[in-house]
């Protein structure tokens, strides 16, 4: 089995409404993300690839145009947990590298969400 996998990096706000008030997420608050697309795949094709590296641009150009520097409050539809933005982006990917096998977001040097289905 062959895994390859690439970081895409965006800063946005957010706030997590449906916390307590008393919870720190609940206030107006900002992270540098991680976003890292892993691909799997049994063989590689003809130029010894998983996939190529190059073929996930659009994500990147996707993250740039409606992710980065922007309120995820008005981006997403669900609560922008880690969690929630990892399969968000997994299903994004999936939908257009079928290799898709995971998406792990970070939202601060310690902290790490995995969507893995
Ligand atoms: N399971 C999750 N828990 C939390 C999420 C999340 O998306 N999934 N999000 C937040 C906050 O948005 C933010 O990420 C704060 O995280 P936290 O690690 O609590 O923040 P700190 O860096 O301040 O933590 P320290 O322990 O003080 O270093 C919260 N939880
Ligand atoms: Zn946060």
């Amino acid at each position: 089995m062959f895994r390859i996998s690439k970081e895409f990096h965006f800063s946005a706000s957010h706030q997590l409404t449906h916390l307590p008030t008393d919870h720190q997420c609940a206030r107006l608050h900002g992270h540098n993300y991680i976003v890292m697309v892993e691909l799997t795949a049994e063989s590689l094709d003809a130029d010894g690839f998983v996939r190529d590296y190059h073929d996930l641009a659009p994500l990147k150009t996707y993250i740039d145009e409606r992710f980065d520097h922007r309120h995820l409050n008005d981006v997403m539809e669900a609560p922008s947990t880690a969690e929630n933005m990892a399969r968000h982006f997994f299903e994004w990917c999936r939908a257009r590298w079928p290799e898709t096998s995971a998406v792990r977001v970070s939202e601060t040097p310690k902290t790490w969400a995995e969507y893995r289905p």
